[in-house]
């Protein structure tokens, strides 16, 4: 199991043959953090580097997973333990994702993590998928996606889980649910998330047709909020993130769980029915055939 290492002010998770301490979810051990005095407590695995400015309470998660910001096994569990420390964490009130890689905010789901694998290793990655986006959408923390590139698929379903989206205003990005393109299904938790951000509709017409929306066509269906110059996605994911800390935390978090919490109860259901339901079909030849000529074609586009 690959280890996880934060440096400086953080915290360490490290495999089950190196026991340090006790008590961390996912598998693994954690030593939990210690912070310096400064106001800024900086942490950095391989894949998520966080950066929480404690005299704001605004947290800074930046994805960095090169070259796309794949969401692999790996980049889930760091993410999902990193988003856990920071709700845990009374200092921090809020989060903004973005991403350390150049016009790319996700990539969505690793494909390689899909295909030619092991029915157990599906049901594994499937679970940390359905682990980040129940961590998300039900977070109790006040959450902006800055989209400062590409966001197709998984990417779109991070920033949809956010409560607030800036993307920024380059019309060669594009951010949608673009799974029937790759012959594949966006499961109902990922269609009941883009139900409830741009109406059933354009669900309809965006789920089916795997339509990838420009930022000006997402902003006019509701995908994303407002969009802002590449150079200022952070600044005014800031700047919004100290507007929205002005409304009281415990009237925000429960207004936001009244919203969402049917739409997360309805996979905490039939959590394991969903993941049996994803391994069978990813498992078929004719997914794994589609899978692949996917993954040609991403490698033959550059030749
Ligand atoms: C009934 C239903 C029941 C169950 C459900 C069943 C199925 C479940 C569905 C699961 C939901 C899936 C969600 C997903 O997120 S699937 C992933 C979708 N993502 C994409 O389609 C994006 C593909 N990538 C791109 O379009 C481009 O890479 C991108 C992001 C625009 C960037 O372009 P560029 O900068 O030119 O970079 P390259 O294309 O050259 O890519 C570099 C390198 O990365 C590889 N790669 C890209 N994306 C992925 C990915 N998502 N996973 C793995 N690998 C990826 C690419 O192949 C290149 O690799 P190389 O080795 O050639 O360097």
């Amino acid at each position: 199991m690959a280890a996880v290492l934060r440096r400086g002010a953080s915290f360490i998770c490290l495999g089950s043959s190196q026991l340090l301490s006790g008590g961390c979810k996912h598998g693994r051990t954690c030593i939990l953090p210690f912070f310096s005095s400064n106001n800024r407590n900086s942490s950095s695995s391989s894949k998520i580097k966080v950066d929480l400015d404690s005299s704001t309470g605004i947290a800074v998660v930046k994805f960095q997973n090169p070259p796309v910001n794949s969401m692999s096994l790996d980049f889930l569990t760091e993410f999902v333990i990193s988003l856990e420390k920071l709700e845990l964490d009374k200092s921090c009130r809020g989060v903004i994702l973005t991403s350390a890689q150049p016009k790319i905010f996700s990539a969505g789901l690793d494909i390689l993590e899909m295909y030619g694998k092991s029915p157990e290793h599906y049901a594994e990655f499937w679970k940390s998928v359905q682990d980040i986006w129940l961590k998300m959408y039900g977070y109790r923390k006040m959450t902006i996606a800055a989209i400062n590139g590409f966001s197709p698929a998984g990417g779109c379903l991070v920033a949809l889980s956010c409560d607030y989206r800036i993307m920024a205003d380059n019309p060669r990005y594009r951010i949608g649910l673009n799974e029937t393109q790759l012959g594949i299904v966006a499961p109902f938790w990922f269609k009941d998330t883009m139900v409830n951000t741009v109406g059933h509709r354009t669900a309809e017409l965006s789920l089916q047709f795997g339509l990838m929306y420009s930022p000006s066509d997402a902003l006019k269906i509701g995908l994303v909020d407002q969009l802002v110059p590449e150079e200022n996605v952070l600044g005014t994911a800031t700047e919004t993130m100290t507007k929205w800390l002005a409304i009281p935390d415990h009237a925000r978090e429960i207004s936001k769980s009244m919203l969402r919490k049917p739409t997360v109860d309805r996979l905490l259901a039939s959590r394991d029915a969903d993941t049996k339901n994803f391994v069978n079909f990813v498992s078929r030849d004719s997914i794994q055939k589609s899978l692949g000529l996917y993954l040609t074609m991403l490698k033959e586009r550059k030749e």
